[in-house]
């Protein structure tokens, strides 16, 4: 009898070995994949360890790759890729999101673009709105032109120019968000109901300790709902605007209600989905351009030489973005959008920025298909995360050299063929907006607005540094500033002010 169960035993470890050790340490094709470290195909406790309260462990992701090169496993179901032919297959070859994404992004109870998991329901929503997010509209919308106009000239000039003239200290770390709240609520309900945070400071402060306690996971719940309720007040308010002629359009809020009403949902269902995904796209917006405009006016303090290229380049515009205290409504101007984006320097500060600090840097996480699938060779099993993240695809020193520097003559072309294929090489590498159908919707946008507020200030404002402690990059999935803060002072380069 004891020798039967001796035996049993001995057969029950040894299938046990077998299964959890001998076979994917040794003989699954997925085995063979580059491992971050030897522990990796049994358990998931040495990333896990690498990610403490949350954080994405982007360092050790950027010594991985530069160690075992483009495919890297983390634990038994995890791998980070980072290569062309990789995000081509990932992000363009029909792999899901992965779950994080409905636990963390879902508004309402209802799915949005960022939250929703499957393909199918998302390009339909997709579809219904990405039109007012097109290059094309967002370069041609009056609605746009008209906010950006009493935007800058009204709520963003008068204090900066106050501060310039009695040399206060500014942090512009809460006048980001506050910028970036105000356009994207300005283009999703109409200037009549945006938040207006530029100008009135408390609200802005309640409205970002919400923000934070959710983003903080401290009080979610009521944090959670305070926002909700908010978005939902401005939908109404949108809804009601819409019939009258506002000084500009709800346009997203306008645009997805038109495109429900076709649909057979309920009343009740449409306004929670509508609330549901502009409430994603302020979340989306805030913290994103909030990092890429403090890090681009923290760069441009610290080098006053750019500053002064980058004046003399806004200042030949056809229409540059002067402001002059008394100038009357027609004599405010705003330049050509087209105009405004062809500007190279501009465009190379704002492009480094994001390559060095993407505000969206770890992983963003895929399955694998059912089926499985070959990733750079290897033989992946069905459900496996996997994701790329734009910091280590920004800091490929094959393709960046002195990657980790910010240099954005490197995005200028003198004409000759070595320039331009060397920029269009990084730009194949260039990963802020994500790619594919999941890419970000409001690239367009952003870049709009962030190529206005760095022309409205440095075509006007000289910026020094006062404080900048903490001015380190998170190790978040949205990684801003670890201080939340950058201080620095103003004087108009402007004479007649
Ligand atoms: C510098 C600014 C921004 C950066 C760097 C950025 C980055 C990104 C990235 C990397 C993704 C892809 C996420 C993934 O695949 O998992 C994304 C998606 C998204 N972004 Fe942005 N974003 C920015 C600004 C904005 C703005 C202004 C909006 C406002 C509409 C916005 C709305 C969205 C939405 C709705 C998605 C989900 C798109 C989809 O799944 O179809 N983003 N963004």
């Amino acid at each position: 009898m004891l020798p039967l169960v001796f035996i049993s035993a001995v057969v029950l470890v040894a299938g046990l070995f077998y299964k959890y050790i001998i076979y994917p340490a040794c003989i699954s094709p997925f085995s063979k994949v580059p491992r971050a470290h030897f522990s990796v195909p049994f358990a998931s406790l040495w990333i896990r360890r690498k990610r403490p309260e949350g954080t994405n462990a982007i360092q050790t992701l950027l010594a991985a790759h530069k160690k075992h090169g483009p495919i890297v496993r983390l634990s038994p179901d995890e791998l980070s890729v980072a290569s062309l032919d990789g995000l081509r297959q990932i992000y363009t070859g029909g792999f899901e999101k992965a779950q994080e994404y409905e636990d963390e992004f879902m508004n309402y109870g209802i799915p949005n673009l960022v939250s929703m998991l499957q393909s199918k329901p998302h390009s339909v929503q997709k579809r219904m709105i990405s039109n007012v997010y097109s290059k094309s509209s967002i370069q041609n919308s009056a609605d746009l032109r008209t906010f950006s106009k009493v935007l800058l000239f009204e709520s963003l000039f008068p204090p900066l120019q106050s501060a310039a003239q009695e040399d206060a200290a500014v942090d512009v770390y809460g006048l980001s968000q506050a910028l970036g709240s105000d356009f994207i609520t300005a283009f999703l309900f109409g200037i009549d109901n945006c938040s207006n945070f530029i100008r009135d400071v408390p609200a802005r402060r309640k409205f970002m300790a919400n923000y934070w306690a959710k983003k903080d996971g401290v009080d979610v719940k009521r944090a959670t709902d305070e926002l909700e309720a908010h978005v939902l007040s401005l939908c109404r308010a949108a809804e009601t605007l819409s019939g009258n002629s506002p000084i500009s359009r709800p346009v997203v809020h306008a645009q997805l209600s038109s495109q429900l009403f076709k649909s057979s949902i309920s009343p009740q269902q449409k306004e929670l989905v509508v609330a549901s995904e502009m409430l994603d796209h302020i979340l989306a917006s805030i913290d994103t351009t909030t990092v890429t405009m403090t890090y681009l006016k923290w760069e441009l303090s610290r080098n006053p030489g750019l500053q002064s290229a980058l004046r003399k380049e806004l200042l030949n515009l056809s229409s540059p973005l002067v402001y002059t205290p008394n100038a009357s409504q027609g004599e405010r101007r705003l330049p050509d959008p087209k105009e405004l984006d062809s500007l190279p320097l501009l465009n190379a500060v704002l492009k480094e920025v994001l390559r060095v600090y993407p505000p969206t840097p770890a992983l963003l996480d895929r399955v694998t298909p059912p089926g499985g699938a070959v990733i750079e060779g290897y033989a992946i099993p069905g459900g496996i995360r996997v994701g790329t993240s734009a910091k280590v695809m920004h800091l490929n020193e094959k393709v960046f050299s002195d990657a980790g520097s910010f240099v954005p003559e490197r995005w200028l072309s003198d004409g000759k063929e070595e320039s331009v294929n060397r920029i269009k090489e990084m730009n194949r590498w260039f990963w802020a907006f994500g790619c594919g159908g999941r890419m970000c919707i409001g690239n367009h946008f952003a870049t709009h607005m962030l190529k206005s507020i760095t022309a409205a200030i440095y075509t006007n404002y000289e910026t020094t540094i006062v404080d900048d402690e903490g001015i380190e990059q998170e190790d978040a999935f949205l990684a801003g500033p670890v201080g939340r803060k950058l201080v620095l002072k103003f004087r108009s380069v402007n004479d007649a002010n």
